[in-house]
């Protein structure tokens, strides 16, 4: 049962800072993301959003500030969060000498579920995901999508309240796209949070009711998918706008390119 209703904050950053060296990657924000939603964290490339997720999701220390999911501080309550939350983290880690399905007994056992419970979720997961013919594979030979796929599957077994990914859908084919889609319609419908981060917006455009975007380590719009999107005809333009790009002429000075002298 999902404690969070919808109107609640599943979410709740304050005053997060984190710098590497002389760079800024996160530059102070404040961010409440609403429960049973399905949000998406957009930005350029270098904007801060993995930084961000590892922080939120307890992976990263920050320098300064806080962060609460359904209530609980993430650093002063680790356990009781991560008993809360599904992660799949950028460059995802797994036990590679571990078949598909014991890999999932494995989590499963962590997560404190009974080991019939596991088998039964496994199973599930296992065939919803298209992994059922693949489960008795090492996950060494898992393609880049099939490890999104398992990545998934580990971070649903035991039904979290909040579902973080970052890049859920890079590398992975059209139709495994399409059943993980599936799958994290299914999961948000029944009123479960998924916060994932992407560039692509066509996808964050049709899949996600709540965005916000991050630009230069800093929160520059946050809200419901429209307002964001204001009088732009897609959230692509409207990104565009945000982060300044929007009349910039790509390829401009590089008049050598193509034609020309070689
Ligand atoms: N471990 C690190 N050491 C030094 N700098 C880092 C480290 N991790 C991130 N950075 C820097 O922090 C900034 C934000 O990086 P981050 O990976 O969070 O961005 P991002 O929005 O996820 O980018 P992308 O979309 O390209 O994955 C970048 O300038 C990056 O170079």
């Amino acid at each position: 049962m999902n404690e969070v209703g919808a109107g609640t904050a599943a979410v709740r950053v304050q005053g997060l800072w984190k710098r590497f060296g002389e760079q800024i990657a996160v530059s102070g924000i404040d961010l409440e993301l609403p429960a049973g939603r399905f949000i998406g964290l957009v930005g350029p490339n270098g904007a801060g959003k993995t930084t961000t997720l590892s922080m939120v999701t307890g992976l990263l220390r920050p320098d300064q500030g806080t962060v609460e999911i359904a209530g609980h501080d993430v650093w002063r309550d680790p356990v009781a969060v991560k008993a809360r939350i599904g992660v799949l983290p950028e460059g995802l880690r797994l036990f590679e000498r571990l078949s598909g399905r014991e890999l999932l007994a494995y989590t499963g056992r962590l997560r404190g579920l009974p080991g019939d419970e596991v088998d039964k979720r496994a199973t599930q997961l296992l065939d919803v995901l298209d992994l059922a013919g693949s489960q008795h594979k090492l996950v060494v030979d898992y393609s880049t999508g099939m490890r999104k796929k398992i990545g998934l599957a580990a971070a649903l077994l035991h039904n979290p309240e909040v579902l973080f990914l970052d890049e859920p859908f890079e590398g992975v084919d059209p139709v495994s796209a399409q059943t993980i889609r599936g799958v994290l319609e299914r999961y948000t419908a029944s009123g479960a949070t998924v916060v994932f981060s992407s560039h692509v917006m066509e996808l964050v455009e049709s899949l996600c009711d709540w965005v916000a975007v991050m630009v230069a380590g800093r929160i520059r719009a946050h809200g419901p998918l429209a307002e964001v999107r204001g009088d732009a005809p897609t959230l692509q333009q409207a990104f565009l706008e945000l982060v300044g790009a929007g009349s910039r002429t790509a390829g401009a000075d590089l008049d050598w390119l193509g034609g020309g002298a070689r």
